[in-house]
């Protein structure tokens, strides 16, 4: 008999499947703090969450018979994955059952704050006929700025179309083609803030989307702005946002989700007249709770049963003959795929991986999936793409990858060159291991390079004239920021060149805006690896 036990409030209709089945048994115990589920995790089997319960890695540990963890829904960022896959714990989630109800709340709140509908209703049940203060406007023909045109946003896009609304988006995964499908437009983030009326977030929380709309940001934004988030706390910078508004560049904001939740009493958010809020809400309808409760109870019962099953975000196992060949492969295959994928601009179109050497002659599947996790990854946010997903979420995005092999290597035992093809351009990274000295990068574009793909990097391409170094050097000197390594590459003496540098500590947009205005720069680029 397997045992499942529901930690957080979910659909009893949605569950019914597993509650029905004659080899399982389920406990609801919704709100146990983390030690209360320490003490009796040990016993389950599968443990099912939405949002609210912290799958730790103390949880976890506890669970010595766990083998899956369900969350009835999308965001995974309250499961700590890395512990679940040391642990070999499948966690799945229901990507697709909230989206319909996410849109619709969306434009609830859009609606909600284009009418001040809260604060009239406030008013008007107060005893105050206040028919003046509540002066609205019309959705038709304004502009929406749609950020993150995954699944919601895309959705969205749809809806404010009926609407008469003219859409501009952006997501970097985002082809002309596919705009021009769904009748949009596709733009910029500052496009979109200098352009649009409305502007809604629909992108996960990552490094590269936390404050996406920060002060700066506000300081060019079109006059009269109103602003959604039902997706992340964090894309927004609230307090920024709050002088924003009494500055009188935003007309109104509706917030579904906060930085910190539930927010404390003091949040600035809760008492401003001109903020509309909701306790994340998004997914709070009967049709989608009951949606994510049966998709997740499906493959619960499915992966319990031993049976093939889908939605996982997190590893799958590997056989063990082609693990002890590739596994030392793994992490140089993901960081080279973020480091493509964090130098390369626009919609990406196709990833070609290319082994040589030995690698040719083995299997190299599981490897390209955890190169197409690193490109990925860059873009959807590590809590959501693994290599269980990756080329699944390349698939449905429409990307191409390519493998191909060959039996030699001019320079390498071993060596893998991935490339990344945007509308826009074509970037080359190639990586070997080195008996002896480990994960090395040899080539960035048609560069030739010799550098340790970790911690903060600055690529910068240059013209290779005297100074240039120093200018570099100097610049970063005076900002504090010191360099550990330095590589250069270049083809021919005085014609276009790279430079490589390691640096102790994130440089920042600041500096790195500073470095591009000195003489005989051109790009430069902040790259993170783990
Ligand atoms: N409020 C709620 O209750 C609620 C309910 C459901 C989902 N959500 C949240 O809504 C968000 C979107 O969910 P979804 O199902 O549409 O996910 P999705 O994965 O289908 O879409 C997210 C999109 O964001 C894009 N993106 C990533 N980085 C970006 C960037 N820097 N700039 C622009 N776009 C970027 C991705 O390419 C992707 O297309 C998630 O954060 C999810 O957790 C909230
Ligand atoms: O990521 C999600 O699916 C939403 O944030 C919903 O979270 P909830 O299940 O706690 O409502």
């Amino acid at each position: 008999m397997f045992k499942v036990l529901v930690s957080d409030p979910i659909s009893d209709l949605g569950i019914q499947q597993l509650v029905d089945a004659q080899d399982v048994a389920v406990d609801k115990k919704p709100g146990l703090s983390e030690d209360e589920l320490v003490s009796i995790i040990g016993e389950y089997d599968a443990l099912l969450v939405r949002s609210q319960t912290r799958v730790t890695p103390r949880i976890m540990e506890a669970g010595k018979q766990l083998k899956v963890v369900g969350r009835a829904g999308v965001g995974v960022d309250n499961i700590d994955l890395e512990a679940a896959t040391q642990r070999g714990i499948i966690v799945i989630n229901a990507p697709d059952g909230n989206t319909i109800t996410t849109c619709e709340h969306t434009f609830a709140m859009m609606m909600a704050v284009a009418r001040h509908i809260p604060q009239a209703y406030l008013k008007t049940v107060g005893g105050v006929w206040d028919r003046k203060s509540f002066l609205g406007v019309e959705l038709r023909n304004k502009t929406l700025g749609v950020l993150g045109m995954g699944r919601i946003g895309s959705e969205v896009a749809k809806r404010a179309k009926a609407f008469g609304m003219e859409i501009m988006g952006y997501d970097p995964f985002m082809t002309e083609e596919r705009a021009e499908k769904l009748g949009i437009k596709l733009a910029t983030v500052d496009e979109i803030v200098r352009n649009a009326d409305f502007m809604t977030v629909h992108t996960p929380l990552t490094p590269e989307t936390r404050h996406m709309i920060g002060k700066k940001q506000f300081e060019v934004m079109k006059p009269g702005m109103r602003i959604i988030n039902c997706a992340r706390g964090g894309i927004i910078d609230e307090l920024a946002l709050v002088e924003a508004i009494d500055a009188g560049i935003v007309a109104g904001a509706a917030f579904d989700v906060f930085e910190v939740e539930p927010p404390t009493e003091d949040h600035p958010f809760l008492k401003h007249p001109k903020i509309i809020v909701t306790p994340h809400l998004g997914a709070s309808t009967v049709e989608a709770q009951e949606n994510v409760a049966i998709d997740v109870s499906e493959q619960v019962l499915h992966i319990l049963r031993n049976e093939p099953f889908s939605n996982a975000v997190n590893m799958p196992p590997i056989p063990a003959n082609l693990q002890s060949k590739l596994q030392p492969y793994y992490s140089l295959g993901e960081k080279l795929g973020s480091l493509v994928a964090q130098i390369t601009e626009g919609a990406v179109q196709e990833i070609t991986v290319r082994y040589s050497g030995e690698l040719a002659e083995v299997d190299t599947q599981p490897l390209t999936r955890y190169i197409v996790k690193g490109v990925l990854s860059h873009h959807l946010g590590s809590d959501q793409v693994n290599v269980v997903n990756s080329m699944h979420l390349a698939k449905v995005r429409d990307l191409n990858i390519v493998q191909q092999k060959s039996q030699a290597s001019k320079d390498f035992t071993n060596l893998v060159t991935v490339s990344l093809r945007t509308k826009q351009e074509e970037r080359i990274v190639a990586g070997t291991l080195l008996t002896g000295y480990g994960e090395r990068v040899v080539q960035i574009d048609k560069f030739p390079v010799d550098v340790t793909p970790e911690g903060n990097l600055i690529l910068i391409s240059h013209n290779d004239k005297p100074g240039i170094i120093g200018r570099v050097g100097t610049l970063l000197g005076n900002n504090d920021v010191n360099i550990a390594t330095m590589q250069v590459g270049r083809q021919l003496a005085g014609g276009s060149a790279i430079m490589v540098l390691t640096v102790d500590k994130n440089a920042g947009k600041d500096i790195l805006e500073q470095l591009t205005s000195l003489p005989e720069l051109n790009t430069a680029k902040e790259i993170t690896l783990f």
